[in-house]
Formats: structure tokens, sequence, C-alpha cells
């Protein structure tokens, strides 16, 4: 069984523009006004959306890699920039046709495709950055720093 220190934790940043609106089409403009605020306008607002991939794993004795950071950015595009970069999310995607894009359930989104792509022993714990002050992460751990 792996020990704990022979694991390492890689990481890979990345970024996406968006444009959303969050309401719920069974409130009115005003009570969805009152609870989203300004995300909730009629016509769409963007953000910048920052991106942090944590994968963490054993490294290939032979290579020393957890997972080659290459790859692992070929999954942000494959996976995330080609559903989301420049797209409106309630439009755009059906990924969000159930649910509001709030940040919470994007990283969800996010970390169920990307985990998809990675070997079943590797951990993978995403972080995303809707604006510089507001982020979320996913799944929640208490040691991710
Ligand atoms: N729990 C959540 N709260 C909020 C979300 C969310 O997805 N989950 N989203 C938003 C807004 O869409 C977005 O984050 C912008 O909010 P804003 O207040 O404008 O954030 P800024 O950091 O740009 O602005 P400040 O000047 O720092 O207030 C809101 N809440």
């Amino acid at each position: 069984m792996a020990n704990q220190l022979d694991k390492v934790a890689v990481f890979r940043k990345g970024h996406f523009n968006a444009a959303h609106r969050l309401a719920l089409p069974q409130w009115s403009e005003e009570e969805n006004f009152a609870y989203f605020g300004p995300c909730s306008y009629a016509n769409f607002h963007g953000h910048n959306y920052e991106i942090i991939l944590k994968v963490v794993g054993t490294p290939d004795p032979l290579t020393g890699y957890v997972i080659d950071l290459k790859i692992l950015n070929q999954y942000l595009e494959e996976e995330v920039y080609s559903r989301f970069d420049h797209k409106n999310l309630n439009l755009d995607t059906d990924l969000f046709q159930q649910q509001l894009p709030t940040a919470e359930n994007i990283v969800k989104v996010i970390y169920q495709l990307i985990r998809a792509r990675l070997k079943p022993e590797l951990a993978l714990q995403v972080r995303l950055y809707e604006t510089p002050r507001n982020f979320v992460e996913y799944p929640v751990t208490l040691d991710f720093q």
C-alpha cells in the first residue's frame, strides 16, 4: 500500500471566459433580484474564470511524473474550454439547463468532466475563481492549502 509520503500533488492553472445569469425560472424578476442581485440581470454578464486542478498521486518511479501536466492541460482544453470558453453557460450548454451556473455547480461539473479522464488511482480537487475574491473548491478536503 502506498505511503502518504510517497504521494505528490501537482497543479495546473487555467482560465476561460464565459457569460451567465443566475435567475430561477419559477421566481419573478423581483424575487430573483432580491436573492441574486445584479447576477440576475436578464441580459447576462461575464466572468474571467480561473481554475486550478490539483492531482495527487505517486510519481512514476521511472519518469518521476504523477501525470504529465501537458496532458492535464489537454483535458482542460477538451473537457472545459471547448464547452465553456467564450460561451453563454445558460444557453450554449445543456449542463446548466437543470441547475443554475453558480460557481458551486460549475466546479462540480468540471470535477466530473476531468475526473472521468483520470486514472482511478489519482485524486482530484478543483478550485474555481469566479472573481479574484469569489472562489469555490470541490470536493471539500481539509488539507488543501
Ligand atoms: N454562493 C455563491 N455566491 C455568489 C455566486 C456564486 O456563484 N455562488 N456568484 C456571484 C456572482 O456571480 C459573482 O461572483 C460576482 O459577484 P460580485 O459580488 O460582483 O463579486 P466581486 O468579487 O467582483 O465584487 P466585490 O466588489 O468584491 O463585491 C455572487 N455570489
